[in-house]
C-alpha cells in the first residue's frame, strides 16, 4: 500500500440500495403506480442508514395510484423482454413507448436504477447510440476550450521538470501522465472523448463546479472530513498542478473512450500507463449528498463525508464532466471482477478544498479498460450484474 494512499481516508462512492420494497397496493415495474420504501434512487454511502421512506413513482405515473382489477391484471404477469423471467419485480423497469418490461441489471447498459422520468427501451430509443463528434481540429480544440494546442509532445525542459515527478514504483508518489507523441493520436483520444460527452448529453469542464441552487463553494471544507482528509505532498502537489495544466493544453492522458454495447462509454489505456499515475480528476458539478437523493446516481460520487450528514457533498457528473466520470466499475462479487480494478479513486485536501483523483495502482498495458472499485467504502452500488 503506497504511504500517501495508506490508512482509512477511503474513497466512498455513492451508491443505491437494490431493495425496493412493495407497497401493498402496487407493485414495482407497473405504470401509472407508486411504490413505498427503500428508494432505489436516493444516494446512500457506508454507514448511511437505510431508513428512507420517500415514495417512488415509476417513470410514467404522472397520478396517484391507480387500484383497478384490470391495471393489476395487466401487469400480474409482467416479465422482463431480455430474460423472460418475472422475478426482481422492484428492479423491472416498463417502456414509455411499448410499455414492455426490462430488468435494470438485463438492460446493456446496465440501469444504475429505476429512472424517475420518461424511459424508452433500446427498440423504441429514436437517437442513435453514439453521435460521433467531428474530426476537425479546431472544433475538438474549442470544445475541450485548448489553450495553446501545439500538438507536439511537451518541451524537453517541461520534460525535465516533471522528470521527477515520473517517480519509481518505490517511491509511491503521484506521477505524471506521458501523452502521446502523435499529435493526431492526441485529437483522436480527446474526439472519442468529445463523442462520449455530446452523446451523453454533458458538456466538458476541468474543474468542479457550484452553479446557482448547487453547493456553494465555501461549503467544500476539506477540514471537515471525518477523520481528516488526505494531504498532498509537495512532490505529489507539483504532479497534480503539472497533470492539470498538460489537460489544459491538450497533453492529454492517453485514454480512449469506446462505446462497449454492455457497458456503455469505457475507457481504455491508448499506451501503457505507469503504476501511480494521476489518470483524471473527477469532475462535475458539487452539491449536497441531500439534495440528490432522487437522482438516478449514474456516476455520483462522494466528495465530503462529515459529522453533519446535512453538510455532506457528492459530485455529480450529469451536466459537466471530463472524462472520470466514463470509468468502469468493477463487480466486486467475483473475484474476476475485483482482479480487473486498476485504478483507485483517492481524495485529497487540495488548498482547503476535498478533490478525487482517480489514480493507477498498477502499470495498465496499452488497451487495457479502466475500472475501480465504485464500492470502495463498504457501500452497495448494484455491481453483481456487472460485466
Ligand atoms: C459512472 S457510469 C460509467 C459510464 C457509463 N458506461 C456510461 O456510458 O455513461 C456507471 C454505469 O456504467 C455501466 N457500467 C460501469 N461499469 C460496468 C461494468 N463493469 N459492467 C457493466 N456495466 C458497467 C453501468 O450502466 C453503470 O450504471
Amino acid at each position: 500500500m503506497p504511504a500517501n494512499l495508506r490508512g482509512n481516508k477511503r474513497e466512498r462512492d455513492v451508491v443505491f440500495p437494490a431493495n425496493v420494497q412493495e407497497d401493498q397496493n402496487c407493485r414495482p415495474g407497473q405504470k401509472g403506480r407508486e411504490r413505498r420504501g427503500s428508494n432505489p434512487r436516493r444516494p446512500s454511502v457506508a454507514g448511511e442508514g437505510r431508513d428512507d421512506t420517500l415514495t417512488v413513482r415509476d417513470h410514467n405515473a404522472g397520478g396517484a395510484c391507480e387500484k383497478s382489477e384490470d391495471v393489476a391484471d395487466k401487469y400480474a404477469e409482467l416479465r422482463c423482454k431480455s430474460c423472460g423471467s418475472g422475478d426482481s419485480e422492484a428492479e423491472m423497469v416498463l417502456c414509455d413507448g411499448c410499455d414492455l418490461g426490462f430488468h435494470t441489471f438485463c438492460l446493456r447498459p446496465i440501469l444504475a436504477a429505476v429512472p424517475a422520468e420518461e424511459w424508452f427501451c433500446p427498440s423504441c430509443t429514436k437517437s442513435p447510440a453514439v453521435k460521433e463528434f467531428p474530426k476537425i481540429q479546431t472544433k475538438i480544440i474549442d470544445f475541450f476550450r485548448i489553450e495553446k494546442f501545439s500538438g507536439a509532445p511537451e518541451s524537453k525542459k517541461r520534460r525535465r521538470n516533471s522528470g521527477n515527478l515520473t517517480l519509481s514504483k518505490r517511491s509511491r508518489k503521484l506521477a505524471v501522465h506521458n501523452p502521446s507523441k502523435d499529435p493526431d493520436r492526441l485529437l483522436e483520444q480527446m474526439r472519442s472523448l468529445a463523442t462520449a460527452l455530446t452523446t451523453s448529453n454533458i458538456l466538458y469542464s476541468d474543474e468542479l463546479t457550484y452553479p446557482p441552487g448547487c453547493a456553494p463553494r465555501e461549503s467544500n471544507d476539506a477540514s471537515l472530513e471525518i477523520g481528516g482528509m488526505q494531504e498532498m505532498s509537495k512532490d505529489d502537489r507539483a504532479a497534480y498542478e503539472l497533470s492539470k495544466r498538460m489537460w489544459r493544453e491538450g497533453q492529454v492522458a492517453p485514454l480512449i473512450v469506446k462505446h462497449d454495447p454492455g457497458q456503455g462509454f469505457v475507457v481504455e489505456a491508448d499506451s501503457a500507463i505507469k503504476d501511480m499515475t494521476i489518470v483524471a480528476e473527477y469532475i462535475g458539478d458539487v452539491d449536497y449528498m441531500k439534495n440528490r437523493v432522487n437522482d438516478d446516481g449514474n456516476g455520483i460520487m462522494g466528495l465530503l463525508f462529515t459529522n453533519n450528514p446535512s453538510s455532506e457533498l457528492v459530485i455529480c457528473p450529469d451536466k459537466r464532466a471530463n472524462i472520470a466520470r466514463f470509468v468502469s466499475g468493477i463487480n466486486n462479487h467475483t473475484r474476476e471482477g475485483k482482479k480487473k480494478q486498476n485504478l483507485r479513486c483517492i481524495r485529497f485536501n487540495v488548498d482547503g478544498e476535498a478533490r478525487a483523483l482517480l489514480i493507477a495502482i498498477r502499470d495498465i498495458a496499452k488497451g487495457e479498460r479502466l475500472y475501480y472499485d465504485y464500492n470502495a467504502y463498504k457501500s452497495d452500488y448494484p455491481t453483481q450484474c456487472f460485466l
